[in-house]
């Protein structure tokens, strides 16, 4: 017999989310998406061509999400096959590799991108989170502080950040329960500021337009 929780959890609706990870190419962004769907990790992972998705649940606080996950290939010469996927993505995910400084230098790059071929017209409102992958090297490789990201992230006003290693699974389930909780935090936000920022919103009407389906419709409706 169901316990009463999952009853009443049963009940929600699951809410789907498109979570577009993008970086350098072998930062290792496929290896961060297989450790999080599969809990596997491929020591000689070839490098993505073009764009590949996998699909987890992850509860947060009685509620399921379901992220779609969608692994791009970080090489300069499939820019053209990955970047039409950016198009209604709920979460960004701006990978680099801690004993690569390179990777790291390359994340604003990624951002910009990211925001135009998304076509997000405003950075902060949206949910990009910043990941230094394989924490596990030893301290002498190590090239990217994590003094250097936070302070890189505060002055770009990206609030979520977390070192992880795809390797020993560390933090991996952490860096997408804390993206979706920044796109909880903003999706809140965004449903609260909603009447003010539209004075000649229709009381009666039951259809809300959030954050997300304004980005991805901006030029279709
Ligand atoms: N030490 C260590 N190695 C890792 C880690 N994650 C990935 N790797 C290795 O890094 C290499 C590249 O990993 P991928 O996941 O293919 O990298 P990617 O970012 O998807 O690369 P592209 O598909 O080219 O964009 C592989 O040899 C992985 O085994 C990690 O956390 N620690």
């Amino acid at each position: 017999m169901a316990s009463p929780r999952t009853s009443v959890r049963s009940r929600h609706k699951n809410t789907l989310l498109k979570v577009v990870i993008l970086g350098d190419g072998g930062v290792g962004k496929s290896c961060l998406m297989n450790r999080f769907v599969s809990n596997q990790f491929d020591e000689h992972s070839f490098h993505t061509i073009g764009v590949e998705f996998l699909n987890r649940d992850i509860d947060i606080d009685g509620e399921t999400y379901t992220l779609q996950i969608w692994d791009t290939a970080g090489q300069e010469r499939f820019k053209t096959l990955r970047t039409p996927f950016y198009r209604g993505s709920d979460i960004c995910m701006l990978t680099y590799s801690i004993d690569d400084r390179t990777s790291f230098n390359n994340v604003e790059m990624w951002q910009d991108e990211f925001l135009y071929y998304a076509d997000v017209k405003e950075n902060t409102q949206f949910p990009f989170i910043v990941v230094g992958n394989k924490s596990d090297v030893a301290s002498e490789e190590r090239e990217v502080s994590q003094l250097e990201m936070e302070t890189w992230c505060n002055e770009n006003s990206i609030t979520s950040y977390i070192e992880t290693s795809a390797k020993n699974a560390t933090n991996v389930q952490e860096a997408f329960k804390l993206a979706v909780q920044h796109w909880l935090r903003l999706e809140t936000r965004a449903d609260r500021n909603a009447p003010l920022i539209n004075d000649t919103v229709n009381l009666k009407s039951k259809h809300s337009k959030n954050r997300t389906s304004c980005c991805i419709g901006a030029t279709d409706d």
